[in-house]
């Protein structure tokens, strides 16, 4: 079921907390909504939902107007950070809880509902848990419990808010994979809330980027990720290295760094922002980079081996991160205070003049000499 948001406005004695928001969401998509903490996100979440009503604007489900619609009769589950299971019922109790509540007439019989139950307990592989109470599961358990709850009255739309915020960092990877698995079986339209960029991106067909009530960007994760609109999104979406300086001749420069610009930028200070993976380290400069930097620390866990380095005779606010793999690090051991070259192979380039970051790709120069 589509999703439209017309103009939403929203603010809390006198405090914006929502601008003029309008987007449409397409029906069987898992939309995450992702932005810092005070963004809007769950205010919008609330109205969606309607547990809170907006000060201007219409909600749409579907093309039919629900703004005026009781949450009751909106026909949307929801599930909470932290869990609302009701701890004095057992398992199959709490997922049988909304149908046991209906009225009479479109209460479904007992036999039809154990088997209901049964169904979503399979569903989220927990059947062998039924007796159980909620105090008697784990974390991971309780939320994949909560789901199979607001599933049971087959709701229209499903609401997520920071669902696994509360779990370890293993627990959650899993249940992200989980949801999405069961998303893609069961293709019901769903907007969840998060303000973790990787389950964002991860999880989610498209994303919202929010910022102080405001959408900065929608975006399928890839795209997001690849042409940020904004300094706001590119810094909000991971780890980035930016030279700031100011162009002359097509060449950014600053301090004794400089990067020639494959094509005239026009504005005299700009910015160059670069993610981790975008960036090569070698032991001599080129022609077209000249950016020493020395190493600070380096960091052995994970799937690639990411260095920490301070630029040497240029300033950057924050320290450059470069990634290499083990084996190229395995072949050069870069050591703390070594100096190395960076390389750049692909950038936004930021200005005060134009609203739109540049994309920017160098043609690759000759092999990495050194740790790249
Ligand atoms: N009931 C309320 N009364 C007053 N102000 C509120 C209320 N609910 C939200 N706000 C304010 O509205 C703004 C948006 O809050 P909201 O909870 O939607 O943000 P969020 O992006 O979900 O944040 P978080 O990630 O911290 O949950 C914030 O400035 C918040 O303080």
């Amino acid at each position: 079921m589509s999703i439209e948001i017309d103009a939403i406005e929203k603010s809390f004695r006198g405090v914006n907390a929502l601008g003029r928001i309008d987007l449409e969401l397409p029906a069987g998509q898992l939309t995450a909504l992702l932005g810092p903490s005070g963004s809007g996100k769950t205010t919008l979440l609330r109205i969606l939902a309607g547990l809170e009503a907006p000060d201007r604007g219409r909600v749409r489900l579907a093309g039919r107007d629900v703004t005026d619609v009781p949450v009751r009769d909106r026909r949307v589950g929801f599930v909470f950070q932290h869990y609302a299971l009701f701890r004095h019922m057992s398992v199959a109790e709490n997922v049988a809880f909304g149908l046991s509540v209906r009225p009479r007439r479109t209460r479904p019989d007992s036999t039809r509902i154990r088997q209901r139950v049964n169904e979503l307990l399979d569903m989220v592989q927990l059947g062998h848990l039924a007796d159980r109470h909620p105090a008697q599961l784990s974390g991971g358990q309780k939320q994949r419990i909560a789901l199979a709850r607001a599933l049971a009255v087959e709701p229209d739309i499903l609401l997520l808010d920071e669902p696994f915020g509360a779990l370890d960092a293993r627990v959650r990877k899993e249940l992200r994979r989980w949801l999405r698995n069961l998303h893609d079986q069961l293709h019901f339209t769903s907007v969840f809330v998060t303000h973790d960029q990787e389950e964002a991106l991860e999880l989610s067909d498209q994303v919202v980027v929010m910022n102080q009530g405001r959408v900065e960007q929608i975006d399928a994760p890839q795209r997001l990720y690849q042409h940020p609109a904004s300094r706001f999104v590119f810094d909000f979406l991971g780890r980035v290295n930016v030279l700031s300086g100011s162009v002359h001749d097509n060449a950014l420069t600053q301090g004794v760094a400089f990067v020639r610009l494959p094509a005239a930028y026009a504005g005299e200070s700009a910015q160059l922002y670069m993610r981790p993976h975008a960036v090569r380290l070698v032991d001599q400069p080129t022609a077209d980079a000249y950016l020493p930097l020395r190493v600070e620390a380096v960091n052995l866990i994970g799937a690639e081996v990411r260095i920490e380095l301070r630029p040497d005779g240029w300033e950057s606010e924050e320290l450059w991160e470069v990634g290499i793999s083990h084996s190229a690090f395995d072949a050069r051991r870069p050591q703390r205070g070594e100096r190395y070259f960076a390389i750049p192979e692909h950038g936004h380039l930021f200005s005060d003049y134009v609203q739109a970051p540049q994309p920017i790709v160098w043609p690759r120069t000759g092999p990495a000499a050194g740790a790249g």
